[in-house]
């Protein structure tokens, strides 16, 4: 496991307003609770986690180790899943919500997935009021330069806009040498019942896409439209992005995920039939850069990923 041993972090029971690094003018300033309205720190447990909420009831919290959100909650209803088999000690990466791969997507000469769901993500910023919002940073290390030899900078906005959370990535090369890198949310969505749930893209029809369960992988073309599943599915469709809708017809939900920029991949991944991941109840339709993008020195890549829930 790359990063600090957060599982040894001393749990602290409180549940704090706002208190961060002010970077502009290198002091730590704590806000009072009233300009703070709709993020809170929480460090009760033995993870830090942020937490937005809207007076009209949205809620979500982001997890500062991976940067990733683990629940978005509208109308008391979470769209987001974490698999059973979670670990949320620091252990390991949080199975579930909005995991980033990053530097790497899928296994490669670095580990699984990258090494950005394993560190801990410095609070940037924060934006309290009707839209609230916060912002977390990753930077190189030592740790990570063994591993991949080049500095970066990822900023990562979460805003809760009306109904609406927004996502933000930005990729920033701050070294004096072009890298490449893949890049993915591999988002887990909540579902009443996998087999009763419909992954919809016009794109899809006809598309290429790489099936990663086959041995060894192999490009196949879809020819059936919209995606359900009844099997284990590991499959990546380059050049499939904008909107996608996951509609569950047991919970009677709907979610829009709306690729705004930089994902231009979609990612379908159902451990089907393995219960102790909770199968049934999720399916991770994840938004990517699996081409690999390269950035020259001083270059910036940005990813908006949104999604916007509703009844079915
Ligand atoms: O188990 P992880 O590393 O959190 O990732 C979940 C899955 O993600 C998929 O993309 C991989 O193809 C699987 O092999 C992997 O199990």
């Amino acid at each position: 496991f790359l990063g600090t041993p957060l599982a040894a972090k001393q749990a602290v029971a409180r549940s704090t307003a706002l208190r961060m690094q002010d970077e502009t003018q290198g002091s730590l300033f704590h806000e009072d609770f009233e300009n703070t309205k709709g993020v809170e720190v929480d460090e009760s447990g033995p993870l830090r986690k942020i937490l937005l909420n809207t007076s009209t009831g949205c809620e979500a919290e982001i997890y500062t180790l991976g940067a990733c959100v683990t629940s978005f909650t509208v109308d008391g209803y979470d769209s987001l899943f974490v698999r059973p088999d979670a670990k949320l000690d620091g252990s390991k990466p949080i199975s579930g919500g909005l995991p980033h791969c990053f530097p790497q997507f899928g296994p490669g000469k670095i580990q699984q997935h990258g090494f950005a769901r394993n560190l801990e993500w410095e609070l940037e910023s924060s934006r309290p009021g009707a839209s609230p919002s916060v912002t977390l940073k990753l930077t190189e290390n030592e740790e990570t330069l063994a591993m991949w030899p080049h500095k970066f900078q990822c900023l990562y906005t979460v805003t809760l806009s009306s109904s609406i959370l927004c996502t933000t990535l930005k990729i920033k090369n701050t070294g004096n040498s072009a890298f490449d890198f893949q890049t993915a949310l591999h988002s887990y969505f909540r579902t009443g019942d996998v087999e009763q749930t419909t992954v919809k893209n016009g794109a899809f029809l006809f598309a290429s896409y790489l099936d990663k369960t086959a041995s060894p992988p192999a490009d196949s073309t879809w020819s059936t439209g919209d995606i359900t599943i009844s099997k284990p599915v590991d499959y990546v469709f380059s050049g499939v992005s904008g909107e996608v809708t996951v509609e569950d017809a047991a919970a009677r939900r709907k979610l829009k995920i709306k690729n705004l920029a930089g994902y231009e991949d979609t990612i379908i991944w159902s451990p089907f039939g393995d219960d102790n991941m909770g199968y049934k109840n999720f399916i991770c339709v994840e938004s990517g850069k699996v081409t690999p993008q390269v950035l020259q020195p001083g270059e910036e890549w940005v990813g908006k990923m949104d999604l916007s829930p509703s009844s079915l």
